[in-house]
């Protein structure tokens, strides 16, 4: 037996199993691991909520999300064996003494992951609630989805609560977007290749786009989205984590602990945005009526359950420093939004021009090396290059060619493992690589709650955009002033 299967957590606990989050994502995320004969074969899966059900409806309710989120992909005969792994506590996190009758089902001495798929504001009672029957021993870890809190302090509250029972090497901080393939393998490209790790800084490079468009709206969740906006949505965590993983030094391994020193120091290096600066480095959005794919749709107050006077911004365009050797004078433009034209997130490096050009008047200037990194769909990375035309001319003529690696072509597999088979894999076998630090949160907190403060004493509207543009005027502009433009 391997040392992570002696590991393996043989209990998982999925507290609010009811929720949209087990449904669309968590069971069909454990379905794939069981499929792939990745979960240990006496696993047993129990799943808590309020809701009322036995464990044979509960079962049945994993079958039906299974079907509507999976479909396709699944196999009757697996399903039905599937399903069987599954028993149902119903219990309310506020009422402590129902947590007896959770205590009841688990074996306290065998690895259990305790997955916290509720509102954070509850995860310390869930904690106190293991904590009273003996099962926040060294055999219990917990995943705590995010938004750990909406800002530093209730983030402390929040990690403080939980750290009461739990040791931090006992607590997973989940980014489902560092279990993207195309996330991870930002490691892999800038670390195994010297033909970009020796030009990995503000020698070579210009400067840096991050685009995480999205081209869903509230989706229902208006209520959640007003209170959180898409600053602490998806820059807070997912758009820091990658700017993160793309400026780190290199660790002096693939340890948990050192990749996470290194994504670390960077984020404490990024130069503060606040009031005198906002302006200039930031903008923030709120979509209005549009036109997606032909149809129209509604604007950000028009959705269902809104509110006529919301300020709350579904789109952020920033321009980001970090004050460091490698990245002086290197800025990292990010921007994401919702209702934008289509789903696509990409990373680009534009690489600094040639000093200068021998190749005649077809180019004043000859075009940059771009590395594109397309995180999602199609993933896959692609460099472009400046090649000669083929063929006999009077003079050399050269043009802009792409070397095009999309991860389609070179995968065994047609199926894109999800984000969250990786990572509950990962937890399941107790690796904390992938998981975000208690000081990574605090930090990334630390930077947004300025820039939000800023915004908040500006008084200031966000800046309306048509849904299915690519955002308000104002973002380009951000860019523009820099006389650079976002790749499209
Ligand atoms: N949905 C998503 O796509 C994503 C969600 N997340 C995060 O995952 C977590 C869960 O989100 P989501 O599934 O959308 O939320 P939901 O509101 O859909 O589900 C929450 C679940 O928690 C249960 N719950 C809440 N309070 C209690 C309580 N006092 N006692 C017992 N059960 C309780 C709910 O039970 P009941 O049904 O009885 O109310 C429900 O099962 C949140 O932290 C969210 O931010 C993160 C990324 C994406
Ligand atoms: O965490 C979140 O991420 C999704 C986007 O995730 P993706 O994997 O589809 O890119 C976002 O829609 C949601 O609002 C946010 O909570």
């Amino acid at each position: 037996m391997s040392e992570s299967s002696l590991l393996s957590a043989k209990q998982i606990v999925l507290f609010g199993a009811a929720g949209d989050l087990s449904k669309r994502k968590l069971f069909a995320a454990l379905y794939q691991l069981f499929v792939a004969d990745l979960l240990v074969e006496e696993v047993r899966i129990i799943g808590v909520a309020r809701l009322e059900l036995d464990d044979a409806s509960f079962q049945a309710f994993v079958k039906e999300n299974l079907n509507t989120f999976v479909g396709d992909q699944t196999e009757a005969e697996k399903v039905d064996e599937f399903i069987q792994l599954f028993s149902y506590v119903q219990l309310d996190f506020a009422e402590q003494a129902g947590f007896k009758s959770l205590a009841k089902t688990l074996d306290a001495n065998a690895y259990t992951l305790h997955y916290l798929a509720t509102p954070p504001s509850i995860y310390g009672m869930i904690a106190d609630g293991l904590k009273a029957h003996k099962l926040n021993n060294d055999f219990a870890r917990v995943v705590m989805e995010k938004p750990i809190g909406h800002d530093l302090e209730s983030s402390k509250v929040i990690n403080d609560l939980v750290s009461r029972h739990f040791k931090e090497s006992q607590i997973y901080r989940i980014d489902h977007y560092l279990g993207k393939e195309t996330v991870l393998n930002l490691i892999s490209l800038r670390f195994a290749n010297s033909l970009f790790s020796n030009n990995w800084d503000h020698t070579c490079i210009d400067h840096v786009q991050i685009t995480v468009a999205e081209s869903v709206g509230i989706e229902g969740r208006w209520g959640f989205y007003d209170d959180t906006g898409q600053m602490r949505d998806m820059v807070q965590n997912h758009l820091l984590q990658i700017l993160s993983l793309l400026a780190m030094e290199p660790p002096t391994d693939l340890s948990s602990e050192n990749i996470r020193d290194e994504k670390l120091k960077v984020i404490k290096a990024l130069r503060k945005i606040d009031r005198t600066n906002v302006h200039e480095k930031t903008v923030r959005g709120q979509y209005t009526k549009g036109h997606m794919n032909g149809q129209q749709v509604p604007g950000y107050t028009e959705e269902e359950g809104a509110i006529t006077d919301s300020s709350t911004e579904s789109f952020v365009a920033i321009k980001a420093e970090i004050d460091n050797w490698r990245w002086a004078g290197v800025p990292f433009y990010m921007r994401t939004g919702k209702r934008m034209p289509c789903k696509h997130s990409e990373v680009v490096i534009h690489f600094k021009h040639q000093p200068h050009n021998i190749f005649g008047n077809s180019y004043t200037q000859l075009p940059a090396n771009k590395l594109t990194i397309r995180l999602q769909p199609d993933e896959g990375v692609e460099l472009t290059v400046m090649n000669k035309v083929p063929g006999i001319t009077k003079e050399i003529e050269i043009h802009e060619t792409k070397l095009d690696l999309s991860f389609s072509d070179i995968s065994d597999s047609s199926r894109v493992v999800d984000a969250y088979e990786r990572l509950i894999l990962s937890a399941i076998n107790g690796n904390a690589g992938l998981f975000i630090r208690r000081d990574e949160v605090e930090a990334s907190w630390e930077w947004i709650d300025s820039i939000k403060a800023a915004w908040d004493a500006s008084n200031e509207a966000p800046k309306g955009y048509a849904a299915g543009s690519w955002g308000p005027v104002s973002s380009i502009a951000l860019i523009a002033r820099d006389d650079r433009d976002w790749d499209e």
